[in-house]
């Protein structure tokens, strides 16, 4: 169900965990909230759910207005990184716990929970003991559970948090196939920004209680708003010059053409380290730049280095590396590197 948050303030004493928070959520869409530790994440999450109540501000699901409701009004599914399975309780009776709570018929549970089984593909687990599965199953059987009664909204708090790097990226699949079928509106944090990426038919990403910015994963890598979303979203070389005369003076670049008219003055260029380019094809580019490279790191498709401009800052370039071509550049070797105008994007100065 669509999700509409209005100037929602949360202050904890002189703390403002959330200073003013707007957010549209969509039928049937995931939207990722994305930000560092301590900038809100997990009390937007908990005011969406009931388990605060903001200071000021409104929250609306299906433009119901459920700002006060206490939580199992509100019809909310959710899922936290700490599995918060009941220990003593089989897996089936786990699941069955929201529809017991609303007092659904036995005939119903009994379908309910088979269903939600099968959606995790955990039908074979039914009897068991939380403490006799995997913390990946413990985790299913958490979103079973989360989903059994239909609820209104899923909300997901850092669900992988807790889980090795493989067993994250089959559950993030999982979880995305199982939010598609079912057409629910998911709400899901991490700070994890590749998760975000993946995950995420749009993006929020947080920082001291605000949203910075709301997006769709690649409008923000490529046209960040703030700085902070420039920086915290993928990798990234932030070039401070001067902008005149519709370019700009970047040390170690010298002048390079600005992709859209600025005022004169201090700017600041965002410029992802694969737009960075290295050896012959950087003849053919307009901004170049000599340079050492500090240092380089192999990782398998791609090499990522680090490189001293002469007379400029220190740069991150990631080079892709095919079988049969020559290894890329080391420690102490002098490189030129180059990019293109289009490739710049400005960073809004705010
Ligand atoms: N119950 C509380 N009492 C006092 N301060 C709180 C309380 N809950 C949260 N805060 C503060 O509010 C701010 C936001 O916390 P929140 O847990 O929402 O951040 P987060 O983005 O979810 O962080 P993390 O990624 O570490 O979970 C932090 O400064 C935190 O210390």
């Amino acid at each position: 169900m669509q999700l509409s948050v209005q100037g929602i303030v949360r202050r904890f004493g002189p703390v403002a965990a959330l200073g003013g928070v707007d957010l549209d959520v969509a039928e049937g869409e995931f939207l990722t909230i994305l930000g560092p530790s301590g900038s809100g994440k997990t009390t937007l999450l908990k005011t969406i759910a009931g388990f605060e109540i903001p200071d000021e501000g409104t929250v609306l699901v299906g433009g119901e207005d459920v700002t006060l409701a206490p939580p199992r009004r509100r019809d909310v599914g959710m899922v936290f990184q700490n599995y918060a399975l009941f220990p003593h309780m089989t897996v089936a009776q786990n699941i069955a716990f929201p529809l017991e709570m609303r007092r659904r018929p036995r005939e119903e549970i009994t379908r309910r929970v088979e269903e939600a089984l099968r959606l995790v593909e955990l039908q074979a687990f039914g009897q068991r003991l939380p403490r006799q599965l995997s913390g990946g199953q413990q985790q299913r059987v958490a979103l079973a559970r989360a989903v059994v009664f239909g609820p209104r909204l899923l909300l997901l708090d850092e669900p992988f948090g807790a889980l090795d790097r493989k067993l994250r990226e089959s559950l993030q699949l999982e979880v995305r196939r199982l939010q598609r079928n079912l057409r629910l509106t998911t709400i899901f944090i991490t700070h994890d920004q590749e998760e975000a990426l993946i995950m995420s038919d749009r993006i929020a990403v947080m920082d001291k209680g605000r949203i910075e910015q709301v997006g769709f994963p690649g409008d923000l890598y490529a046209r960040p708003a703030t700085r902070f979303v420039a920086d915290f979203l993928g990798e990234s070389n932030l070039l401070e010059g001067t902008a005149k005369g519709g370019g700009a003076e970047l040390p170690g670049f010298g002048r390079v053409p600005l992709p859209s008219t600025q005022p004169d003055g201090p700017v600041t260029l965002l410029l992802r380290p694969e737009a960075l380019r290295l050896g012959e094809e950087v003849e053919a580019l307009p901004c170049r730049a000599r340079g050492t490279v500090i240092d380089t790191v192999f990782l398998g498709l791609s090499a990522k280095l680090r490189l001293r401009l002469e007379g400029g800052p220190v740069v991150l370039a990631r080079i892709p590396l095919r079988p049969s071509a020559p290894p890329p550049p080391a420690e102490g070797d002098s490189v030129t590197v180059g990019f293109s105008a289009e490739d710049v994007h400005v960073v809004p100065r705010t």
